[in-house]
């Protein structure tokens, strides 16, 4: 049976009287890679956020393992927004050193190996990065933190191709056995084969959540067909069961 790790109950979330999450109940389990899809605005890097702890004001609860408070869920899951206020003109072996002092699970050793494998020179400084070599960098960083959970915004975003098989190789050797990694990315098919379970955000809310065999063996579609077909309005046949 699988065991959850993270659980959403009820949870709303407002901003300037907008509602951006609503109600929004989430299970997600131990050691899986789960795709977040959602158009522009779906409210994607928002549910990052909120799990992560960093959104003061929400309602409902939301929990990683043990973990409730805010505070608590920040020291259980590595966020790729780690590298926010990070002065540009630091270098990377500073930063690895500054998020040592932040975070007492962060290992200088994975970095180490982590950018070494991406050919990073840890003397270069962030500002002086190319755009996927900031990437790598934050993905370094990201799971450099020994946790059970990651949350990766778009970390493949703008990336060429050859790159980004070297950061999903990176991040497949480097996630520690049972952790969850919830990863959001506008290109589908660029993760579909990794991923064990897809959730589908749309209107505030999760509208699918089904595991990837699933949608390949039983319903025959490619994970981006099936993302489609859902956020086009299409139905989801195993909970109408109209296609029996
Ligand atoms: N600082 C903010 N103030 C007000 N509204 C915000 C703020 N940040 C986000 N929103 C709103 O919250 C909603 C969700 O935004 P969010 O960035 O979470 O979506 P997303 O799915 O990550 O989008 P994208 O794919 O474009 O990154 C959007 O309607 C957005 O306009």
């Amino acid at each position: 049976m699988m065991t959850n790790l993270v659980t959403l109950s009820n949870v709303t979330y407002k901003r300037n009287l907008k509602i951006i999450i609503d109600h929004l109940n989430l299970q997600l389990p131990q050691n899986n890679i789960i795709g977040l899809l959602g158009a522009n605005g779906a409210g994607k890097t928002t549910l990052m956020r909120l799990i992560s702890g960093v959104v003061p004001n929400y309602k409902g609860t939301i929990r990683i393992g043990t973990a409730t408070t805010n505070t608590a869920r920040k020291q259980v899951a590595s966020f790729s927004q780690i590298l926010t206020g990070v002065q540009p003109n630091a270098r990377l072996t500073e930063i690895a050193n500054y998020c040592d002092t932040l975070y007492s699970d962060f290992s200088i050793d994975v970095f180490e190996k982590i950018i070494a494998s991406l050919d990073l020179d840890g003397t270069e400084k962030l500002s002086a990065l190319s755009k996927g070599n900031r990437m790598k960098c934050v993905l370094a960083v990201t799971l450099a933190r020994r946790v059970s959970l990651y949350l990766l915004d778009e970390p493949f975003d703008g990336i060429d191709s050859m790159t980004r098989k070297r950061l999903i190789k990176s991040m497949l050797t480097w996630k520690p056995d049972n952790a969850t990694i919830l990863i959001s990315d506008h290109h589908v098919e660029d993760i579909a084969n990794i991923l064990d379970q897809v959730v589908i955000l749309k209107h505030q809310m999760v509208i699918s959540q089904k595991s990837a065999e699933e949608i390949r063996e039983k319903d025959g579609l490619s994970i981006e067909t099936y993302y489609e077909n859902i956020y086009e309005g299409g139905v989801d046949h195993d909970q109408s069961h109209d296609n029996l």
